[in-house]
């Protein structure tokens, strides 16, 4: 694609993308490298127009690297970024930002802006250097208010406002912005669980197109269409949540035990966690057996460095049931429990590991 189709007014305009091919971005082979390290490789995925896009994946998987690159922050080594049907490079800052807006955990501090005014700050990509702020402004600020439910903190200086607040003053500012594609990194993560389906929710309602990172798998599973599995910042699984939630995949990623069931009200897959082991130091261990637990730190460690969680001298964790891998469960325990033959296998490794 040459800058020539895409610069000056079929771009600027905003509403003359030709190019749209029915997808709202398209990524193509991006690979992206930090300190001779490779961060992210060979990542392709497509987002369809109104979709909600959950990118999902363990701690320095690459997800918010990924997102760094989508909303231009970071520029890849390698591969192309299309939105709209348009190569992302080609967007002026400003057309950009009428097309994208960008939620992050960390944002610079607005000491003295009250929650109205930072909200407010999402007209600019619409504005003009001298335009006034209209009384549509102003009802597109305070609908935005009323949408994460902070009308009452209109007027409150944004630095007060607890950590949940700030995340929800954030996403009324990406309301206001009127994008559309929203991008966000983590937006649940202060938020308590009435708010996190809440937001999740509204995002869902704004009707535009959304790409999140997401730690918890259920509300991932719960509200998006597409999740994008990274590991290693390599694209493991995408796809539906049926798809890509499957209790090997998340076992295998994640390093956990866990079963999945359609859950009752959604049909996708709702994951259930088996607790008993976590990695071998024991500053996890929050039972009332932690004297007990540190006693055993070296010699119960499993040759993957795996520590039975809570555990005490007489093998037991801190609820007083014999922690997975250990003699009381059996075989058929695990099968009553639908567990799959291969994470009884797993199981049946640790406790070979530990014995
Ligand atoms: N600018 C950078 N320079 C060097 N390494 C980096 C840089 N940015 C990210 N990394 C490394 O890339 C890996 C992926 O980081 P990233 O923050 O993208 O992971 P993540 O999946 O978002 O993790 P988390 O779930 O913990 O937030 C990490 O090992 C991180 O240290």
């Amino acid at each position: 694609m040459s800058r020539d189709k895409v610069s000056g007014d079929k771009v600027s305009g905003g509403e003359n993308l030709s190019a749209d091919n029915g997808y709202a971005l398209t990524v193509s082979d991006l690979s992206w490298h930090a300190d001779d390290r490779a961060i992210l490789s060979d990542i392709s995925f497509s987002l369809a127009k109104g979709e909600m896009l959950g990118i999902i994946g363990p701690n320095g998987a690459g997800k918010s690297s990924l997102l760094r690159c989508l909303y231009r922050y970071i520029k890849p080594d390698n591969g192309t970024i299309s939105l709209f049907g348009h190569n992302t490079s080609y967007f002026s800052a400003k057309e950009f930002a009428r097309q994208v807006a960008v939620v992050l955990q960390d944002t610079p501090h607005h000491f003295e802006l009250t929650t109205e005014q930072l909200v407010a700050i999402g007209l600019t990509p619409h504005k003009g250097p001298f335009d006034l702020t209209t009384s549509s402004d102003r009802r597109l600020v305070a609908d935005a208010l009323e949408k994460v439910g902070l009308t009452h903190k209109a007027g409150q200086i944004y630095e007060h406002l607890s950590g949940g607040e700030k995340q929800r003053a954030l996403i009324a500012r990406a309301i206001v912005q009127q994008p559309k594609l929203l991008i966000l990194d983590e937006p649940t993560n202060h938020l308590d669980i009435r708010y996190q389906i809440q937001i999740m929710e509204l995002l869902r309602a704004i009707g535009i197109s959304v790409i999140t990172s997401i730690h918890d798998l259920n509300l991932a599973s719960a509200m998006c269409d597409q999740l994008l599995l990274l590991d290693d910042g390599r694209c493991v699984a995408h796809g539906t949540p049926k798809s890509v939630l499957t209790e090997q995949r998340i076992s295998e990623v994640f390093d956990v035990c866990c079963s999945t069931q359609p859950h009752p009200q959604h049909g996708n897959p709702q994951i259930s966690y088996f607790y008993g082991y976590s990695y071998g130091d024991s500053t996890h261990d929050k039972s009332a057996n932690d004297e007990a637990a540190h006693d055993e730190t070296n010699h119960d460690e499993n040759a993957h460095g795996l520590k039975a969680l809570g555990q005490n001298s007489l093998g037991q964790n801190s609820l007083g049931k014999k922690a997975f891998g250990q003699n009381s469960l059996d075989k058929t325990d695990f099968e009553e429990n639908s567990l799959d033959r291969r994470h009884w296998s797993s199981m049946e490794r640790h406790k070979q590991d530990e014995d």
